[in-house]
């Protein structure tokens, strides 16, 4: 028989009773749907809450995961934050073959509903019955309403994310009410296509631009169903957690009773780099280091949206007729333009493929912003003060460029001809226009502080999303 000696007996209860005093850390799993658009502002939730003391397994999928871990590494050294080693990134199948480019939303919207709820599940009965801080709660993007049933079965908490601008979540949430009065029809495809105010708070849109209404009819009703499957499960939830700020949309915000748990903590944007060398820099931050201050366009379409050949062609020649540097983000468009071009324009232009673009956007040299209008694009450029130039292509796109341009007026449309495009003259004249607007200019001053006083933790103030964030971050840490 072996008999333990006094020592290692000693020690052995030692360490039961220190776990046992050693109070449980919240622990938060963290599921956004797997684009870019939505996996950065749900990593920037991720870091802020891991330096509040929060364990975070952050569940990508196997797909996007090396490039997430990638610029986690990148972003989490920027920021200097000691919380970022809490950050646990865990990858997971989405269902489709390796070789999709997973482009199509609505596919795999439809293939993650039912490939990852099997997948979490197991991921976070590993997690509870390996790791020393069992699962607590879990913050689920309203595109990935599936991972609330998985939560409910372990019966954690639960928060939901909204990864857009307010105004569009208003539009779901008030649903009933829009299809009671006839604004919206039963399958979500009005009839006629015709400016709406949707509601007394919001600028007028167009009906064949609502948010869920991309691709074919099927697309379309799919979504709006999505949407609307999702919106009956987030309903419920006492925290949606939204990445905007009260100044930026406080009338909206105001038509949302108080059990829609409303909470917005934004603007989520990684921050600029603290301590870098001219070697560690960008060429692109060089780049702009040369320009002149306030002068350079600078141009990018996003994650997703790819522009027609004819209207590559027509943006190219007006940047070139404004005579001004430009920065643009061509992201595989190059193929559309000739060597003859961008030998011309290689001293006046940097036209690179990815761009750190919050730090771009914060460049003194940046003038003007030419965007698609992606919610990320529109709060970084606000934060920034950098007034706009809106092509919106798809979805909530046109929402948040009519609030751009119409009730913030930080920016100008660009009109779409015949053919559906921008045209050369279009961008000309609109960069003139922009570059040559005082009004523009001190409204987007004026936004880019509020954004910042959002933020505010000092003597003298305490921001509005800094004042959500807390409870928020108690909410979930009281009640494990
Ligand atoms: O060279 C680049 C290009 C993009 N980005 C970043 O990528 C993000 C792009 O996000 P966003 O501007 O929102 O555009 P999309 O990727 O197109 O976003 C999708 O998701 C958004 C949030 O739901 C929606 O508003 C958009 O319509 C939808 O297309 C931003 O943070 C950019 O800073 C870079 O850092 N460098």
């Amino acid at each position: 028989m072996w008999f333990p000696t006094f020592g290692a007996w000693l020690n052995e209860e030692m360490a039961v009773c220190e776990s046992r005093s050693r109070k449980p850390e919240p622990h938060a799993v963290i599921v956004p749907f797997p684009v870019q658009g939505h996996i950065n502002p749900m990593m920037h939730l991720a870091h802020n809450l891991a330096s509040n003391g929060f364990i975070i397994t952050f569940v990508n999928t196997v797909y996007n995961n090396s490039g997430t871990v990638k610029a986690h590494r990148k972003w989490s050294s920027e920021l200097g934050e000691a919380g970022n080693e809490r950050v646990c990134f865990r990858a997971i199948p989405d269902g489709l073959p390796e070789d999709d480019m997973r482009t199509d939303f609505a596919r795999l919207a439809r293939v993650t509903e039912t490939a990852m709820p099997p997948s979490l599940q197991k991921l976070i009965q590993e997690i509870n019955d390996e790791e020393e801080h069992q699962v607590t709660c879990l913050i689920a993007d309203f595109f990935a309403p599936w991972a609330l049933d998985v939560a409910q079965q372990f019966h954690i908490q639960t928060a939901g994310f909204w990864p857009g601008i307010i105004a569009a979540y208003a539009l779901i949430y008030h649903m009933p009410d829009l299809m009671a009065r006839g604004s919206i029809p039963s399958n979500g495809i009005p009839k006629k296509q015709e400016m709406v105010k949707y509601f007394a708070h919001m600028p007028s849109l167009c009906s064949a631009n609502l948010p869920w209404l991309i691709g074919s009819e099927a697309d379309k009703e799919f979504r709006f169903q999505f949407w609307l499957r999702s919106i009956s499960r987030f309903r419920h939830l006492r925290w949606i957690v939204c990445n905007s700020f009260h100044d930026l949309e406080m009338d909206i915000i105001n038509t949302f009773p108080k059990e829609a748990g409303i909470c917005s903590i934004g603007p989520l944007i990684p921050q600029t780099a603290q301590k870098e060398t001219e070697t560690e820099k960008e060429e692109c931050l060089q780049w702009l280091d040369r320009q002149k201050r306030g002068c350079v366009i600078y141009v990018s379409f996003g994650s997703s949206v790819v522009l027609k050949e004819k209207e590559v062609e027509q943006l190219a020649e007006g940047l070139e007729a404004t005579r001004r540097p430009f920065l643009w983000v061509l992201r595989g468009v190059e193929k559309f333009l000739s060597v003859a071009y961008l030998e011309r324009l290689r001293e006046r232009a940097c036209m690179p493929s990815w761009v750190p673009q919050a730090r771009v956007l914060s460049h003194p040299s940046v003038g003007c912003f030419l965007t698609h209008c992606g919610w990320n694009s529109t709060l970084e450029s606000i934060a920034a003060g950098v007034p706009m130039l809106c092509r919106p292509c798809v979805a909530d796109q046109f929402l948040n460029a009519a609030y751009v341009v119409d009730v913030w007026k930080i920016g100008v449309a660009l009109k779409t001809n015949s053919e559906g495009i921008v045209g050369k003259i279009e961008i000309e004249e609109s960069v003139q226009r922009i570059m040559s607007s005082d009004e523009v200019q001190e409204n987007s001053r004026k936004l880019k502080k509020c954004a910042v006083d959002a933020h505010a933790r000092n003597d003298i103030m305490v921001g509005s999303s800094s004042i959500n964030f807390n409870v928020f971050l108690n909410a979930m840490k009281t009640n494990m």
